[in-house]
């Protein structure tokens, strides 16, 4: 439900293909205002493709795109006329955090501002120091990304996106990469996000967070969207089977982790 509020995404009909092979099949997905969603699935399912479709990262082969209430891809073809906008808008988060090597923290959270917006200098600094404070990195401004753990690049990759000032910020997989004490900084870091509102989509196997934070959970499969509802309803209630041999197999090396 959107509470009759302008959703901020809505996906109609995507299909999307790679050589001839569909890998996102007819996928609508909606994403309301301040709402969490939280999509789930085997490698290769084609959660990744999801998102890059999302801010047109990938060019779809069909359906609709529709960012805050405008429409970006209808038609087969790309109906935005500014990229660089619409990428402001629709913020992405990557597994592996893509800093500038060679820029400070402070530096790679005010070079999409500077860049991308047009953002005055002194501003760019002002909102990067906010923003590396609101992820608990006020002390590491002026470190290199080398010289920092990964959670801590992933924390600045997210302040960077957020530096842009997005409507729904994607984050694709950001805690894969990670040991588990940064995954723990990265995800505390998201759940804050999520108290405060921002609208998401999480592309994570980190099932027990997606259960905490979602309002939604989507288990795409082949391309399709297999099953979507609550966490409740997906994790702990699933109908389809599909979604039930991916939860056996995750609480399978749950279990194996926990026992070794
Ligand atoms: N640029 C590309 N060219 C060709 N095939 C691609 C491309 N990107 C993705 N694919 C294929 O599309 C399918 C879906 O990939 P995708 O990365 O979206 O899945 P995923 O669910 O995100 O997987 P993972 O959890 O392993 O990241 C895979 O078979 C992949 O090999």
């Amino acid at each position: 439900m959107t509470g009759g509020q302008t959703p901020v995404v809505t996906i109609e009909g995507l299909v999307k293909s790679f050589d001839g092979r569909t890998v996102i099949d007819n996928v609508d997905l909606t994403v309301a205002p301040g709402r969490i969603v939280s999509v789930i699935g085997q490698s290769g399912g084609g959660k990744s493709t999801l998102l890059r479709c999302v801010n047109l990262l990938e060019k779809p082969d069909r359906g609709r795109i529709v960012i805050a209430g405008e429409e970006v891809f209808a038609g087969g073809r790309v109906v935005c006329d500014d990229l660089a906008r619409l990428r402001q808008s629709v913020g992405m988060v990557f597994q592996r955090f893509h800093l500038f090597p060679h820029l400070t923290a402070v530096e790679n959270v005010m070079v999409a501002q500077r860049k991308a917006a047009g953002v005055p200098e002194k501003q760019a600094l002002e909102t990067a120091v906010r923003l590396l404070k609101r992820v608990h990195l006020a002390h590491r401004g002026l470190a290199f990304p080398d010289q920092m753990s990964g959670g801590e690049q992933q924390r600045v990759a997210i302040a960077r996106a957020l530096a842009l000032q997005p409507k729904v910020l994607l984050f694709d997989e950001p805690t894969s990469a990670l040991d588990p004490e940064s995954t723990r900084e990265v995800l505390r870091v998201m759940r804050e996000l999520a108290d405060d509102g921002m609208t998401m989509v999480i592309v994570t196997h980190e099932v027990p967070f997606a259960r905490r934070i979602s309002d939604r959970v989507v288990f795409l499969d082949g391309g399709r969207i297999i099953e979507q509802g609550t966490p409740a309803e997906v994790l702990d209630h699933p109908t389809h089977a599909r979604t039930r041999e991916f939860l056996t197999s995750f609480d399978e090396i749950t279990d194996q982790e926990t026992h070794s």
